[in-house]
This record gives structure tokens, C-alpha cells and sequence, in this order.
């Protein structure tokens, strides 16, 4: 029998220490770069991240627009980047926030999911907009592939916190339910910003991971992290980007930086910070 999810991020968390590394090849990154706008760039991208933090970094963060935008031939390299990254060892989340009605689901959970797909990742992250039951068959599919997902429940976007304070009670409950009885980890994680000022007291009975976006570029740092997830340190996943993937030549050495910063405030190594 394969491992579940939970089991795989939670051994992946103790192998490697608390980090997401995200792969954003935007236009802007590719010409920080000097790497052409153009699906060789973005592959020239991809296989240079890989190589850099597949093996130091828990989980790994293929942003899915920035390949959508070169159509089939950017859909191409990332289903080789996902090939790489799972061949490496590495967790790989995919970020493609889908949510729809339930038949729709069932073809997004095929696409991203089932293990058969060349697109299938460990994890996706999802959208509950259309209500946090329309996801059921693609949790049911991420359980039945050893998977998991993550459910929007407050982005680190600034706009997003008027609307996502009514609902994110919600939707953690509704995870929650879903994780209940699992070890370590049910299968549902969330997504909660580092940017936030507080988070929900709910967090503690989420039975699930905390993927944190939203360190670096965004404005959120290590000692906001454990500031924030103090009280949920053994299932916070922070998550960075831009700052990671600024200059090719630090990309190493910027995520050790992030996942050692992340550890050393989360354990209380480093006094948290008013
Ligand atoms: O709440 C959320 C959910 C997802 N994201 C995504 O994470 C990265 C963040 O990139 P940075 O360069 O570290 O800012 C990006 O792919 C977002 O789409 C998020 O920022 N916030």
C-alpha cells in the first residue's frame, strides 16, 4: 500500500525542515534571468530550480499560469518539470486554484490527480468559491491517488480580506471534518498568507497542513511566520517565490537561507519578534 499524502509531507517536513519553494517563471524572472520569453526559457528556468532545491526544499510550488500562458508548449514543460521534481524525491503542489460545480471537478481531479495523469502532482490547491462541498470529488480523488489539496481559506493578498473573512470559518471547518481520525495529516491542507495579521484559533484543530504564502516578496518574514503559526509549527508549510528565484546564482543559497530562518523562529531558536 502507498503512503498517503500526510505521511509523505510529514516525513518530507522532518527530512528537509519547514520550506515551500515556488517555480513563478514570469517574464520578468526570465529577463532577470537573461533567459528568453519562450517555452526554452521556461524550461531553462524549471530544470535550474529544480537542480538547485529539489533536494532542500520539502515541497515544490509550479505556479500554473506562468506555463498555461505558452499554451500547450508551456503545459509540456511543466509536465516535465513535475517529472523532474517527483524523479528528485520532491512533493510537488501544484498551484492552480480550480473550483467548480461537481462533474467539472471530477475532470480537474483526472487532470491534476489521478496518479495516470502526466500533470499529476502530490497536491493541488483549490478553490472553494463554489462552496467548500463542490470539492468533494476531487478530495475523494486526492485520497484515492495518495494526494492532497489545499483550500483557499485567506490569501495573502491584501484585496482578498474583506470577502475571505466571511467564508474562511467555513472552509476550515469543512477541512477540518475531512481530516478528522487521519495520522499525521488528513488530506485537506489550507492556505493561510504569512501576511495576515492574526489567524483563526480554529487553526489548531485543522488536523492538516498550513501551506503560507506570502514570505519575501509580499512583504511577510520568518518571524512572522512563527508569530502567526506559533501554535500550529508542526504543520506550517511557508512559502516563497520571487525572493528565492530573484538571481540563478543564489537560488540555493536564498532557499537555505528562508528554510533555516523559517525553522529557527518556528522552534523558538530565535525569540519571536514584536
Ligand atoms: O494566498 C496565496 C496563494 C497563492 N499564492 C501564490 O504563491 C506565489 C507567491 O509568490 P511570491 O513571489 O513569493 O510572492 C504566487 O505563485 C502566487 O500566485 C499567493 O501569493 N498567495
Amino acid at each position: 500500500m502507498n503512503e498517503s499524502f500526510g505521511t509523505r509531507l510529514r516525513a518530507r517536513l522532518d527530512e528537509c525542515g519547514p520550506l515551500c519553494v515556488g517555480i513563478d517563471p514570469s517574464p520578468a524572472l526570465l529577463n532577470a534571468w537573461s533567459l528568453d520569453d519562450s517555452p526554452a526559457g521556461l524550461e531553462r528556468f524549471c530544470r535550474t530550480v529544480v537542480e538547485a532545491v529539489a533536494d532542500v526544499a520539502a515541497v515544490v510550488k509550479p505556479q500554473s499560469a506562468f506555463f498555461e500562458r505558452w499554451g500547450s508548449r508551456g503545459i509540456a514543460v511543466l509536465e516535465r518539470t513535475i517529472a523532474d521534481l517527483r524523479e528528485a524525491g520532491t512533493l510537488v503542489l501544484l498551484d492552480v486554484k480550480r473550483g467548480d460545480i461537481d462533474s467539472t471537478m471530477a475532470a480537474y481531479a483526472e487532470a491534476y490527480l489521478d496518479r495516470g495523469s502526466p500533470l499529476a502532482a502530490d497536491a493541488v490547491t483549490l478553490s472553494p468559491y463554489l462552496g467548500f462541498e463542490s470539492l468533494e470529488g476531487a478530495i475523494t480523488s486526492a485520497v484515492a491517488n495518495d494526494a492532497g489539496v489545499f483550500v483557499l481559506a485567506r490569501t495573502s493578498n491584501p484585496e482578498a480580506a474583506v470577502l475571505q473573512r466571511l467564508v474562511a470559518g467555513q472552509v476550515l471547518a469543512g477541512a477540518a471534518a475531512v481530516n478528522a481520525g487521519h495520522s499525521p495529516f488528513g488530506p485537506v491542507g489550507v492556505v493561510m498568507g504569512a501576511t495576515l495579521p492574526e489567524i483563526e484559533d480554529s487553526l489548531t484543530t485543522l488536523n492538516g497542513p498550513i501551506l503560507a504564502p506570502g514570505l519575501g516578496a509580499q512583504g511577510a518574514t520568518p518571524a512572522d511566520v512563527a508569530r502567526l503559526f506559533g501554535s500550529v509549527r508542526h504543520a506550517v508549510l511557508p512559502s516563497v517565490s520571487r525572493a528565492v528565484l530573484a538571481d540563478p546564482k543564489r537560488l540555493r543559497t536564498r532557499t537555505l537561507y528562508y528554510r533555516d530562518e523559517c525553522a529557527a523562529h518556528l522552534s523558538g531558536t530565535i525569540a519571536a519578534q514584536k
